[in-house]
Order: structure tokens, then C-alpha cells, then sequence
């Protein structure tokens, strides 16, 4: 079979995308999801996302990581509506569905405004923080953590007994300023460090929040490794609500692969 595919990139966290409106990818196998995301033996990404068409949306982002298993990707989300802007679908606005439920998006001048689930549970663990953004991430303050042993640290937590079966996502966080974030993450499903995680740095911007008591509208700026998002929501003190990712789903190349 030969797959044609786009490739884009959102902050450095870089994805397949496919056309899969017709179907032609439905039976693609997890070992070949694998084969494609690998960085030696195929075209090499993070992960991997089939456009798919849907009733009542415009389309679905189906996700899955490099090592083929799903969740919801903020960066991914982004990187699909750019996608599907160059299959041709008006994605000025638009809805689609992903792994965690339906999202708005809107796209204007190379930026992607994506609106993710709303935050209901904040819960502390020792100081640290975890909750669900579509993904589940664990959250670490710390300082200069440009030198933090990402790898190390985030596998300790990832496959402890409490998080091994279903994975976590690990963040370490600093803040660079009032309300401007520097974020690393560890991924599960690449199992190593990422160069952003748009999940990733929803859950850290609105662990911040909570962690300062920050309630009311927040405007949150992350640097990652990969370049700048920011995060945009309101904290009542217990829910945030109307929680939106921005930043770019830039293309880099497209071309065939024979599987
Ligand atoms: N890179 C993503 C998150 C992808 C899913 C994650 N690895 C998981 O399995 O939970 C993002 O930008 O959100």
C-alpha cells in the first residue's frame, strides 16, 4: 500500500497528517502507524492523525501516538485544522470531533485558536499537581529547568505503580515571569521528551493558576522547547471554563510512503 501523507509541525511537535475522508486508511495497522512515526525506518513524527470524515462536524482528528495508542492532541488539533485547510474545508471556523469530544477552532493569519475540554478537576498529589486536558499530565514546579533531567524524572513518574497501566504525561514548569511560562514535557505514547505538548501546557498553565489563586480571565504565555502557545481561559477557583490553545500548525512536506 502506498500512504500519502502531510507532515506539520506545531512548536516543534511534529505529526503525519492523512486523508482519510474516504476510508482508504481505516485498516492501517498499529505496527505500521509505528513503522511510519519511526525516525530511522520511516518518515518520523510524534504521532500520527487520519482526517476522518463525520456526520455532523467538519471532520474528525483521529489521533494516535508514535507508538500507536490514542488520546487527544492539543498541538495535533492544531496542526489537523491547518491540514484541512489545505484539503480545502472552510476552517475560518470550524468543529470537529477528537478523542475527548467535540472542539472549535477558528484560523486566521497561520494561527489556530483551539478551544479545549473545560478543567473541572485540579488535584494536588504532594505538592504536585495532575488533571485532564484531553490528555492526563502531571504537573512539577521547579526552577531552571532548562538543565531538569526531563527523561529521568518523567519516567520515574510515568511507569511508578500508581501511573504505569494508563501512562501519564510529565510536565516541569517555571516561571519566567508573572503569567509567562517555560514548560518541558515527557510524553507517554513517544516515551521521551517532546519539543511541546499543547495538552501539556494547558494543564501547566492552569495549575499555575490554581497554584496562585489566580481567578478570573488568564492569559498565560509558554515557552517550550519548540518555540511559543499560549493559553487563554477562566478560573473560577474551582472550574476553568473556555480554555483555548493558540499557536501555529505550520506545514513542512508532504510526499509517499509504500508500507
Ligand atoms: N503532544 C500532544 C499530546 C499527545 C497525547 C499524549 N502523548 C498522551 O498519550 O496522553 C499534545 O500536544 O497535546
Amino acid at each position: 500500500m502506498t500512504i500519502s501523507f502531510s507532515k506539520y509541525q506545531g512548536a516543534g511537535n511534529d505529526f503525519i497528517l492523512l486523508d482519510n475522508r474516504d476510508g482508504r486508511y481505516d485498516t492501517l495497522s498499529i505496527e505500521t502507524i509505528q513503522r511510519l512515526c519511526d525516525r530511522k525506518f520511516g518518515i518520523g513524527a510524534d504521532g500520527l492523525i487520519k482526517i476522518n470524515s463525520h456526520p455532523t462536524l467538519d471532520f474528525e482528528a483521529d489521533y494516535y501516538n508514535a507508538d500507536g495508542s490514542k488520546s487527544f492532541c492539543g498541538n495535533g488539533g492544531r496542526c489537523a485544522v491547518s491540514f484541512s485547510h489545505k484539503l480545502g474545508l472552510d476552517v475560518a471556523t470550524t468543529r470537529f470531533m477528537g478523542f475527548d469530544g467535540e472542539h472549535l477552532a477558528h484560523l486566521a493569519d497561520g494561527i489556530i485558536r483551539l478551544k479545549m475540554a473545560d478543567v473541572y478537576t485540579i488535584q494536588s498529589v504532594d505538592g504536585n499537581y495532575e488533571l485532564y486536558t484531553g490528555s492526563p499530565h502531571y504537573v512539577h514546579f521547579s526552577t531552571d529547568i532548562q538543565e531538569f533531567d526531563i527523561y529521568s524524572f518523567g519516567r520515574m513518574i510515568r511507569y511508578n505503580d500508581q501511573y504505569a497501566a494508563e501512562g501519564i504525561n510529565v510536565n516541569v514548569v517555571e516561571e519566567l515571569e508573572n503569567d509567562y511560562l517555560f514548560v518541558r514535557t515527557y510524553e507517554r505514547g513517544v516515551e521521551d521528551e517532546t519539543l511541546a505538548c499543547g495538552t501539556g501546557v494547558t494543564a501547566c498553565a492552569i495549575a499555575y493558576a490554581h497554584h496562585h489563586a489566580k481567578t478570573g480571565e488568564n492569559q498565560i504565555r509558554v515557552r517550550v522547547m519548540g518555540g511559543e502557545l499560549s493559553v487563554h481561559f477562566h478560573y473560577d477557583g474551582t472550574a476553568c471554563t473556555d480554555v483555548w490553545l493558540i499557536g501555529p500548525g505550520t506545514f513542512v512536506f508532504e510526499g509517499t510512503m509504500d508500507v
